[in-house]
């Protein structure tokens, strides 16, 4: 089920092979496959302590990493983090890293990246008007779902190729899941999108592709809707039955489901 990239029509914009991730001595990851494709939102999936977020640090060359990370069709697994930033990937981290005491105006400054261009806040006013309008508003007034603009809209300043949002809905109350999965769709409509994520629904709403990860390995990749369609496979690789998996609106947390395990 590994081997191929199904579903996948065009070459994909990030291919993955056997990513392989040693902390301390601790195996994490014991073979990764993952294919982003060129457009749209493809979303990585597990239970909790999968291995998902290691898989981003080890793409990203924050975590010392074997394998193959072809990006645009170029070999980065022995670039550095700057070097593949530079390359044009972008990062929303699980926290959204927003300076809270900071104008929105002024979150966005901080991410312009010098030789990356003019910054491109045309697209992301286009994107997010709100963030214009509350250009003088300090981040941390703003709602769960406006910071998680402000957080993609950095990713989007410095014309990146990819943006990798790391569980952009945890802990988010579910009106403002619904807000945050806007955000997504529109995020997405100008640049693809590897989406961690734990809320199936959202999931649902906005992934064409998925992989899902067990135990530090890829254990399925493919289509979305079928994955979320079957029951059983729901059941045995994310431990939910299917009136979990097809819920609408902000439910369907997988983190409900399982427990870290390192918890
Ligand atoms: N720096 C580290 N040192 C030791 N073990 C680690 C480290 N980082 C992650 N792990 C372990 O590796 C496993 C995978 O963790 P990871 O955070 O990648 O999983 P995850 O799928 O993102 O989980 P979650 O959904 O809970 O965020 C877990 O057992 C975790 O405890």
């Amino acid at each position: 089920m590994t081997t191929d990239a199904p579903g996948l029509a065009a070459e994909p914009l990030l291919c993955v092979r056997d990513l392989r991730v040693v902390i301390g001595g601790r195996h994490i990851l014991h073979g990764v496959d993952l294919d982003v494709a060129a457009s749209g939102v493809t979303a990585l999936l597990g239970r909790n302590g999968a291995g998902k977020t290691t898989t981003v640090r080890g793409v990203l060359g924050l975590v010392p990493r074997t394998g193959s990370v072809r990006f645009a069709g170029e070999e980065t697994v022995r670039l550095a983090t700057h070097a593949l930033v530079r390359r044009g990937i972008g990062y929303a981290p699980e926290d959204r890293g927003v300076f809270a005491a900071l104008t929105v105006a002024e979150n966005l400054r901080l991410a312009e990246r010098p030789g990356a261009g003019e910054p491109a806040y045309a697209l992301v006013h286009e994107l997010f008007p709100e963030l214009r309008q509350r250009a003088a508003q300090r981040a941390g007034t703003l709602s769960g779902g406006q910071q998680q603009m402000v957080a993609i809209g950095r990713t989007l300043l410095n014309g990146n190729r990819l943006i990798i949002a790391d569980e952009p809905t945890k802990g988010l109350a579910p009106k403002v899941v619904t807000e945050v999965a806007r955000v997504l769709e529109r995020a997405a409509q100008a640049v693809p999108v590897l989406l961690v994520e734990q809320n199936l629904a959202l999931v649902r709403r906005l992934a064409e592709h998925c992989v899902v990860l067990a135990d530090g390995r890829t254990a399925h990749r493919g289509p979305a809707a079928d994955l979320l369609a079957d029951t059983g496979a729901t059941r045995a690789l994310l431990g939910v039955g299917r009136h979990t998996a097809a819920a609408a609106g902000g439910g369907s947390d997988l983190s409900t489901t399982s427990r870290k395990a390192d918890a």
